[in-house]
């Protein structure tokens, strides 16, 4: 009887475990199986496999005469308008992001969501993957890199020195390696920053002025980027176009821009430090709005010569520039402080501190003539219009649904 029992037992016990394995194996293929063609995120594809490769083809895919354009930063505030208006004209885009979290990825994936619904695949990988850029390489016949993945922020490089390294030094290295081994090669814009104007102090900021006096880590790597694009444009034959962009902002923008935590803050009550110079001096911004800046990044690409090499072998000389894409009117920070009030109709809590010595400078001021002679560049939304379209985006966007969400 003893035994008949001890037998049952084995024979349950072995059911039991199998149903479990089945039902365990059943599971795990549903949750883990290859994701379908469809636009929705598959941040988990695995890059290089067939289905992947084919997303990236069908991503790249333009309309006849245009532009395949590798986006990189395509998750990010700017990158993510660039991707969008060039999909809109018909150029073929394909984005790379990698996700990182120095401010809430979550709003990197609902611009991800939005890229995707319309036909842009954005990967998820890092600038310093060699292999992965090799691969897109091998892949697409890009024509344009739009390189906008950096580490951004003045203030943040104080506590993440390395990061600022990481991507705006050896990830710019990276994809200039990428693109000069391409053959073809592709012609490359790709994003500094006012910041390398530093402690110069004659205004407005010309491309000749000097910017050996970096106030910020972040502003040192974005002038020795632009001191790399000479070498590999010198050494490779690769065509390269630097931006400076004067402190961009907008809807979609960066959260840890002071305009975008000053409106969060300003609506939840909290305090805001509002800096200031020595003798009450204020500090000033030649604030950018993101359609502005859109335009010079279009515009840039548009008269960018082909790079000359293929293959890691330079055949000539190729285009080498650099132009400021601001606004040519700086606001004090205390006038930007002042339309936010009358726009979300609430009196900011100020604290008024000294211009911290953390990589911060007093003020900018872009002379954009030469952006103007070359591609027409002219900036037409003041600050006061600028940041009532960001204010209508932030409202929407933290209290609405979905549907209402678009770049287009
Ligand atoms: O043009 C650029 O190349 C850079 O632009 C941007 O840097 P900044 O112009 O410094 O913008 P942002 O931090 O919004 O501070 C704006 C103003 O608010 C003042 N500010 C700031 C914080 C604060 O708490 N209080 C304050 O008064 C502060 O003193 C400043 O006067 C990008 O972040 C940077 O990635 C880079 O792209």
């Amino acid at each position: 009887m003893d035994k008949h029992r001890s037998r049952w037992t084995y024979s349950f016990t072995k059911l039991i475990f199998w149903t479990t394995l089945f039902a365990g194996t059943i599971l795990f293929v549903c949750f883990h199986s290859p994701p379908s063609d469809s636009p929705s995120i598959h941040p988990k594809m695995k890059w290089g496999s067939p289905q992947w490769e084919k997303r990236v083809k069908s991503s790249a895919r333009s309309r006849s005469g245009h532009f395949t354009v590798l986006v990189t930063g395509a998750a990010g505030f700017v990158g993510s308008h660039v991707s969008a208006a060039l999909k809109r004209r018909g150029d073929g885009v394909v984005g790379l992001d990698n996700f990182n979290s120095y401010y809430d990825p979550s709003l990197k994936r609902a611009r991800q969501k939005l890229l995707e619904r319309n036909g842009i695949f954005v990967i998820e990988g890092d600038i310093n993957d060699r292999h992965l850029l090799e691969k897109l390489f091998d892949v697409v016949a890009f024509t344009h890199v739009m390189h906008l993945a950096a580490q951004a922020g003045v203030r943040y490089a104080m506590k993440n020195p390395g990061s600022y390294i990481h991507s705006n030094i050896a990830g710019l290295v990276s994809v200039f390696e990428a693109c000069k081994s391409a053959n073809p090669q592709p012609a490359i814009v790709w994003a500094s920053s006012s910041s390398v104007y530093g402690l110069n102090s004659k205004v407005p900021f010309s491309e000749k002025d000097r910017t050996d006096q970096p106030a910020s880590l972040y502003a040192a790597t974005k002038k020795a980027g632009e001191e790399i694009a000479h070498t590999y444009n010198h050494i490779y034959g690769l065509s390269i176009t630097g931006l400076r962009f004067f402190t961009v902002y907008g809807p979609w923008g960066r959260p840890d821009m002071a305009y975008f935590f000053f409106t969060k803050d300003i609506l939840k009550g909290k305090s805001i430090n509002v800096f200031e110079g020595s003798n009450n001096k204020s500090v000033a911004r030649d604030f950018t709005y993101i359609d502005d800046i859109v335009k010079g990044c279009l515009g840039a690409l548009d008269t960018a010569e082909k790079s000359t090499g293929s293959g890691g072998k330079k055949k000539g000389n190729a285009q080498l520039r650099v132009f400021n894409l601001g606004n040519t009117s700086p606001v004090p920070v205390t006038k930007l402080v002042s339309i936010l009030e009358k726009l979300l109709k609430v009196k900011a809590k100020k604290n008024v501190l000294p211009l911290p010595r953390n990589g911060d400078v007093m003020f900018t001021h872009a002379n954009i003539s030469y952006a103007h002679k070359e591609f027409g560049y002219k900036p037409t939304t003041n600050l006061q219009m600028g940041l009532q379209k960001f204010v209508n985006w932030y409202l929407d966007y933290y209290s609405v649904s979905e549907k209402k969400k678009s770049f287009w």
